[in-house]
Order: structure tokens, then C-alpha cells, then sequence
């Protein structure tokens, strides 16, 4: 009988879910998605495991609302959609969560934040008092202030690298990214026909790295790009992450269960099938 690899019973999880999850490629909004995404964690959570939600989609969310089809070019547009979405995402997850009896807090970062000591010990107060309270705290970086300035570093850059810094700063076991794509391939899937999942990355090796394109949706940012830079973050920190398709959250039930699906990045561990 295989041995049960301790990455399966985290007692902190954080789940990213990426706006091309949320949204559809036409741009309306993945109600199904959302609504399976908080029964999941519900269930999850109340099985006694501390989670962690990040979410993108506030742009995607503000430009449905807006009945805009794509990005505006200045920064205070965009920033303003994002107010805009961030506050409907919201509402939907609340209510979908409510719905599970499940109570939710919202965290908006910026990188600065989690760079002052002071502060970051204050957000990361703010973490464990809501995890003390059984609520499911829901992430996203505050993109209605985060721009860059020359001394004054306050992007995260994408949500990606945002979920590993929460991941590695509150010390969870396991990442789990859910994207629109089944695991890592050896080559981007939507460019290459004979690319193929990789099943197991103890290492982010240079050939893996030039594997990894950009994104291939009109909402989607980073691509696998910024998930390899997640995954090398978790893993040099001695922990596991998961990329698997977040089509159907209940995804999460199989990774928890052990079963191989998506991309495990651990720096040692073997899986077994
Ligand atoms: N080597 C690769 N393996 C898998 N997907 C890849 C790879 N290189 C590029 N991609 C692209 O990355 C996309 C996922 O990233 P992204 O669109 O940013 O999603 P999300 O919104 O979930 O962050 C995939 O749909 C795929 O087109
Ligand atoms: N903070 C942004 C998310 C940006 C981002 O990284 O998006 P994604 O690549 O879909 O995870 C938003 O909520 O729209």
C-alpha cells in the first residue's frame, strides 16, 4: 500500500484562483465556478484545515460590469474598475459563502505592507484572528492604490506571486492554484498540439522556465511565467504547490484525497499513483 505524503493533510491551505476561472473568454462572469469554489472551501474548512482564499477578477469583474470588453489605458481607469469589481466579487462571494454558512473577511495588500515589518505584523495578526474566528479570510492586492514608484515598491505584480507570499508568510503547507489549464506542460498546450502534462517538478530547472509562456486569455496576466516564480518561492521555503484546473473546484476535494492531478511542485517529496 502507497504511504499518504504529508502534503495531503495541510492544516493551512491557500487557494489562488485566476480571473480566466471566474470569467468567461466572452467575459461574463463564472457564477458555477464561484458558487462550487465556496462550497469547497466551506466543507474544506469545516473539516478543521485553516484556508486561505486569493482571488483575482476585480478587474475582470468591474469590466463586466462596465459592459467593457477590454483593459482602459490609463491607471486611474483601471484602477477605478477595479474598485468596481473588487466590490461585486465580493458580494458575490459573500453571498455564495453565506449560503454554506461560511463567514468571510476581506484582505487587500500591497507590497509595501508586507515589507515594513511593523505592519506586516499587523496583517499577519489580522490572518490568525480571522482563522481563530473560522472565517475564511479572501485575498486580493488592493489594486485601487498599488502603483509603482521609483522609491516606493507597492505592486505585487500578479496574483500568482501574491498567493506565495501569503502562503510562505503565514507558513501554510500547501498552495493550490487553480488556473484554466489541467497542470505545467512541457510546452505551452495552446501553441504546441504535442505539448504534455508534467505531473511531478522537484525543481524548476532552466529547460522548465523556457517552457513557460505568457497567458492565453484576453483576461488572464501572468501566464505559467509568474506560476513557476510562485512555485520557486513555496518550494524554497520548504513547502508544496499544486497547479490544477479550477473548472470544477472539486478539484480540491481530489488533491486533499491524494489523487495525482495537476502539477505537484515539492522539493523532495515522490508522489505516488
Ligand atoms: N508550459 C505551459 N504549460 C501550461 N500552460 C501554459 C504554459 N505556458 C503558457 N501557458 C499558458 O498559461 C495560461 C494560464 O495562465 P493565465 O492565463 O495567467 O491564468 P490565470 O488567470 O489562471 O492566472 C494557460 O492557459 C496557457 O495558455
Ligand atoms: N488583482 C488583479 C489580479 C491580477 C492577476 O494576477 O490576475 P490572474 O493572472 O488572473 O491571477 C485583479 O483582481 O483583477
Amino acid at each position: 500500500m502507497s504511504q499518504r505524503p504529508n502534503f495531503l493533510d495541510p492544516k493551512r491551505l491557500v487557494v489562488k484562483i485566476g480571473t480566466s476561472s471566474l470569467i468567461y473568454p466572452d467575459g461574463q462572469l463564472n457564477l458555477r465556478t464561484m458558487d462550487e469554489l465556496a462550497f469547497v472551501l466551506s466543507a474544506v474548512r469545516k473539516k478543521g484545515r485553516e484556508v486561505v482564499l486569493v482571488s483575482s477578477g476585480a478587474i475582470g469583474v468591474g469590466l463586466n460590469q462596465m459592459h467593457l470588453k477590454k483593459r482602459p489605458a490609463d491607471i486611474a481607469s483601471q484602477q477605478a474598475i477595479a474598485s468596481i469589481g473588487q466590490n461585486e466579487l465580493m458580494a458575490i462571494f459573500n453571498q455564495r459563502f453565506a449560503s454554506y454558512g461560511q463567514q468571510i473577511g476581506q484582505v487587500l495588500l500591497t507590497h509595501d505592507v508586507m515589507d515594513y515589518p511593523h505592519s506586516r505584523e499587523n496583517v499577519l495578526n489580522t490572518f490568525d484572528q480571522l482563522m481563530n474566528m473560522n472565517a475564511i479570510p479572501i485575498v486580493n492586492e488592493n489594486d485601487t492604490v498599488a502603483v509603482d514608484e521609483l522609491d516606493h515598491k507597492t505592486t505585487f505584480g500578479d496574483n500568482d506571486q501574491l498567493s506565495a507570499i501569503v502562503a510562505t508568510s503565514l507558513d501554510a503547507d500547501l498552495l493550490i492554484v487553480l488556473s484554466d489549464i489541467d497542470a505545467l506542460f512541457n510546452a505551452d498546450p495552446h501553441v504546441d498540439d504535442d505539448a504534455h502534462p508534467l505531473p511531478y517538478v522537484d525543481e524548476i530547472t532552466p529547460a522548465i522556465i523556457e517552457a513557460a509562456g505568457g497567458s492565453g486569455t484576453r483576461f488572464g496576466t501572468g501566464g505559467m511565467v509568474t506560476k513557476l516564480k510562485a512555485a520557486q518561492r513555496v518550494m524554497s521555503a520548504g513547502h508544496q504547490m499544486v497547479l490544477a484546473n479550477g473548472t470544477d473546484p472539486k478539484i480540491i476535494f481530489d488533491i486533499l484525497a491524494g489523487k495525482s492531478v495537476g502539477t505537484l511542485f515539492a522539493p523532495t517529496l515522490k508522489r505516488e499513483d
